[in-house]
């Protein structure tokens, strides 16, 4: 029972966190602007408007959620950083060094702590507390399992309280160190990426800042779930993209069969556009005439290979390539008037690249060219793969050309063909670092896509091979991290299932040996006896109906095979049950939901009702390990109707 006198110390240092985070605010506000120049006072408004932001008080947040004591100290940590008046601290943020021992001490390496306390909280009231002394085995947190199971409505939130220590390591990792995090369902994957995202801005703020944060999800909908995170964690400069929106350069409007789209995947694609690219650079054959300042200058053709030749070999993009070769040919002139003892100006010698002569030669020797049209021209005629596809490959990929690039029916697969050569013709801008969430499902090609993004900086990749469902998924990491360009990147496991009750999670394991030969399965922190339901039933509407009516809070996921969807939407309305299916366009889902199940991955609901497996496992090549992640979405508990057979492996 916590005892009063805490709660009544705690809750006091809580109202002096609060008023002191006001005054920090307030004197934010009341910055005074030095007028120094026009530019000193923008960079004052940027860092001012940039502060109030980060201290936008969250009034669902308070302001500490933990506490830890050594012999001589006691620290407050929260969401950010709070000083009193006198510059002290009142409470130190999460991601600073010193409160790495509120998430990693234990009983085994106390770190120095003599207690932790973690605190609970009702509609920001601070209620209660928990103390660890760490010198035996305290047993598990109640407040982390009442953490886990607290209802859900709405976006996924941080779990920045209690981040456990396995998690942390991964957090707070070095910068410069990519991690490949495998990890089975609900062991906090996407909450570790996340964390980790905001753990890195306040750790290397300045470097970040400049090149950025990558948020990389599996479509709209997941966005839409975690988007609130980083916001909630202070962080709101961070981009968040599907693979989609990364390489929309052209409009999608057909879908590949799963052959072809594994093909369009394939690394070696990335060969052939190499090779149909530079293949268009011609070797001069003759000398040309360029102008300059009035006169007209002959340039050699040994000179023009030489040129043509150190430009193909810089490490440069095609399209700056064509501009240097414009500019070579205007500086071979330049010299000549020179040595002839002229001295033209710059502007003249540029005048002299962007001349009709300089431009006919380079459209000759090194052509524009246009991303989409050149993917088009491979997909209409593939022999320029040579011996990189087989000629049952090439075939595969053979495609009708349309009337024009612009009619031409692009498919996600191609979409990322486009961006690939987008990519060559001119460098993609890169962020510091990029988060990669279900990265199990990306094709090669996707994952270079994500590596273009990622210039010099590291990865953090998650994902969990079980829940692979694109046709090219793979049964290790290596061929994801090399095509991410990180192929030395560390795996490393998460195994303590947060999400899922035992009861639920040891179900749907009896998939794993099927799904991935050998992968370890996860162990859930909780069990929840009662929380898995198999119900063979006549019908289905009437039965989904009952159990949505008998969850009174919380969010409740009714998963079905998508070809299902309208069919079930419609059954449960002439039940009297209004609920709208899921879509993929990030709008915000209500309480109750209809889920495709080809969008259930990566989101969570308190009561997953999943409609008839068989129907899910049939529907797609890897069903399977599809069904396997609409079995793995329960955080309370999970209910199975059928009215067909179970699928075998489930039956046993
Ligand atoms: N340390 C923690 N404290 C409290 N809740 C946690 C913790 N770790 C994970 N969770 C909760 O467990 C749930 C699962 O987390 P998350 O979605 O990050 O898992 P995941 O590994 O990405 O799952 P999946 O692969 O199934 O999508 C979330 O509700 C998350 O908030």
């Amino acid at each position: 029972m916590p005892d009063d006198a805490v709660l009544t110390a705690e809750r006091a240092h809580l109202d002096l966190a609060a008023a002191c985070l006001h005054s920090m605010r307030t004197a934010t506000i009341a910055t005074v602007d030095a007028g120094v120049d026009a530019w000193a006072s923008e960079r004052l408004g940027a860092a001012r408007a940039e502060r109030l932001r980060s201290l936008a008080a969250d009034p669902g947040a308070p302001p500490f959620f933990g506490r830890t004591d050594t012999p001589d100290e006691t620290f407050h940590v929260g969401r950010r950083h709070v000083r009193d008046a006198a510059g002290d601290p009142v409470v130190i943020d999460w991601r600073a060094p010193m409160s790495r021992p509120f998430y990693q001490a234990s009983a085994a390496d106390p770190q120095g702590l003599t207690r932790r306390r973690r605190f609970g909280f009702a509609e920001g009231r601070l209620t209660s507390y928990e103390d660890e002394s760490l010198t035996g085995d305290d047993g598990p947190s109640e407040l982390l399992k009442e953490e886990i199971e607290r209802p859900r409505s709405g976006p996924m939130r941080d779990i920045v309280a209690t981040i456990q220590p396995d998690q942390d390591d991964i957090v707070r990792a070095p910068l410069a160190e990519s991690i490949c995090v495998q990890g089975a369902p609900g062991t906090g994957k996407t909450a570790v990426g996340l964390h980790r995202a905001a753990y890195l801005l306040y750790t290397h703020g300045e470097q970040l800042a400049r090149t950025g944060v990558l948020v990389v999800g599996p479509n709209r909908a997941f966005l839409r779930y975690i988007e609130q995170v980083l916001p909630a964690l202070g962080e709101v400069e961070v981009d968040q993209a599907t693979v989609a929106d990364l390489t929309g350069r052209v409009p999608v409007r057909a879908q590949d069969p799963d052959d072809v789209a594994v093909l369009k995947g394939d690394a070696r694609l990335a060969d052939v556009l190499h090779r149909a690219l530079w293949r268009g650079v011609a070797k001069p054959t003759d000398s040309v005439q360029v102008p300059l300042s009035g006169r007209r200058y002959r340039i050699p053709v040994e000179r023009l290979r030489r040129c043509v030749d150190d430009l193909r070999r810089a490490d440069i993009s095609y399209g700056a390539g064509r501009e240097r070769l414009a500019l070579s040919l205007a500086e071979d002139a330049r010299r000549q008037k020179e040595e002839a003892g002229g001295s033209p100006t710059d502007a003249e010698t540029r005048r002299c690249a962007r001349s009709a002569e300089v431009r006919a030669f380079c459209d000759e020797h090194w052509p524009a060219v246009d991303a989409a049209a050149l993917v088009a021209a491979v997909l209409a005629d593939p022999s320029v793969a040579g011996s990189a596809l087989t000629a049952a490959e090439q075939d595969l990929l053979r495609r009708a050309p349309a009337r024009s690039v612009r009619a031409t029916r692009w498919t996600a697969a191609d979409a990322v063909l486009v961006d690939e050569v987008a990519g060559l013709l001119e460098r993609t801008p890169g962020y510091g670092h990029v988060v990669v969430d279900e990265a199990q499902d990306l094709s090669p090609m996707q994952c270079r896509a994500v590596a273009r993004r990622l210039a010099a900086g590291s990865l953090t990749v998650l994902g969990d091979l079980a829940q692979a469902t694109s046709p090219w998924s793979v049964a290790d990491w290596t061929q994801t991290l090399v095509a991410l360009g990180r192929p030395d990147t560390v795996v490393r496991p998460l195994t303590r299932g947060y999400r899922v009750p035992a009861e639920v999670l040891e179900f749907a394991n009896r998939l794993l040996p099927t799904l991935v030969p050998g992968l370890a399965p996860a162990t859930a922190v909780r069990s929840e006896p009662g929380s898995l339901q198999l119900r063979s039933v006549p019908s289905m509407a009437g039965p989904v109906a009952e159990v949505v009516q008998q969850v009174a809070e919380g969010s409740v996921g009714i998963v079905c095979a998508d070809a299902d969807v309208p069919g079930l939407v419609a059954a449960l309305a002439a039940e009297g049950l209004a609920v709208a299916a899921l879509a993929d366009d990030g709008d915000e889902p209500a309480r109750v939901v209809v889920v495709p199940a080809t969008l259930v991955k990566g989101l969570e609901f308190d009561v997953v009702v999943v409609v008839e497996p068989a129907a899910i496992v049939a529907a797609e090549a890897r069903g399977l390990h599809r069904l396997y992640v609409a079995l793995t979405r329960a955080v309370s508990s999970l209910v199975v109707l059928h009215r067909g057979e179970l699928p075998e492996l489930l039956a046993g």
